[in-house]
């Protein structure tokens, strides 16, 4: 388990991470969410070691970070945001370094960087300079020294940054791959990200909780939790759509040609606009039913609002 209490950063004037107090149980994908300068980077920091906290403590599976670090930082792998240093070295030579860092010798040496090397797919890169690979690659490599011990926690800073389509699908899938035993966070922008791969979201602004819950908790608070999409059909009455029992509104979306009805908090719509579409005959293309979307409701908690 992960157990922050009250855990405090402060640069000079400035409270970068304010008194955040929460739990990771293994098992658990906790997506870390935050705007720009919200203290994800430093929390991540200050949990792998890598900062002393102004105050308040952080243990992994009960090891204080700051008295007991080794203990602690042998149960993480971090991967740190930015590429990895020593860019002069090999990737097969950096890893090499990590695993002999980490203890290994011999044979298990070389069977962690090759199992490390192929659920990243570095094989093609092993002989060049970490210095002159592309940023994804970089980010694989960075990704790569964070598995190679098989930690029980693993702390992502944006582990998907800079990838391609293609491999943040791979990532996405590695991480699931990796959750069902381990302790996961991944710090993101990426708000599809955390509906595809996080058991849990935590958003942070300014350095303070602000929301902790399923990713599907958060989208149900969004004002679209629930409401009805219809695409394409000519003529469609609003006036009968808002009319509609549970209904809060009806948004018209010029661009896809179609209409939003939101649903009232707690209401179930879909039936009634269901009816109301074979009652009148609508010719539609498409009728969508929405969880919700969780950059709204990202953007109404960070700005401070209640949502
Ligand atoms: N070494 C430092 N000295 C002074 N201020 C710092 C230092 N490191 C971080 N900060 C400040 O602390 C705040 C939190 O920064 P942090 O990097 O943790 O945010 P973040 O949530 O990771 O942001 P981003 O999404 O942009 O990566 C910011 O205001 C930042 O400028």
């Amino acid at each position: 388990m992960i157990e922050l209490e009250q855990l405090t950063k402060r640069f000079a004037q400035h409270t970068a991470v304010d008194g955040l107090s929460f739990r990771v149980q293994p098992g658990e994908v906790l997506g870390f969410l935050g705007p720009n300068g919200a203290g994800k980077s430093t929390t991540m920091k200050m949990l792998t070691g890598f900062l002393a906290p102004t105050s308040g403590t952080a243990r992994i599976f009960g090891f204080d970070i700051q008295r007991q670090t080794l203990k602690a930082q042998q149960l993480i792998g971090y991967l740190p945001e930015g590429a990895p240093c020593y860019g002069d070295m090999t990737v097969q030579g950096f890893l090499a370094f990590i695993a002999e860092v980490r203890g290994f010798r011999g044979a298990e040496k070389r069977a962690r960087v090759a199992r490390a090397v192929a659920q990243v797919e570095l094989e093609s890169v092993l002989g060049q300079s970490i210095e002159t690979l592309s940023k994804g690659f970089k980010r694989r490599v960075g990704l790569a020294q964070a598995i190679l011990h098989d930690p029980q926690v693993l702390i992502l800073d944006e582990p998907t940054d800079g990838l391609d389509p293609n491999q943040k699908h791979q990532v996405r899938q590695l991480i699931q791959r990796l959750a069902h035993d381990k302790i996961i966070v991944i710090s993101t922008h990426i708000l599809e990200e955390v509906s595809a791969v996080c058991s849990r979201a935590l958003v942070i602004a300014s350095g303070r909780v602000v929301a902790d819950g399923t990713p599907f908790e958060l989208e149900s608070r969004s004002r679209y939790h629930q409401a009805v999409t219809l695409v394409g059909g000519a003529g469609l009455d609003e006036a009968a759509l808002a009319a509609l029992p549970g209904v809060a509104g009806v948004e018209r979306n010029a661009r896809e040609h179609s209409l939003t009805v939101l649903a009232q908090p707690g209401q179930v719509i879909f039936p009634q606009v269901s009816a109301l579409v074979a009652a009148r005959g609508w010719q539609i293309k498409e009728m969508d039913v929405e969880r919700g979307r969780l950059d709204e409701v990202f953007r109404t908690l960070t700005r401070g609002e209640a949502a």
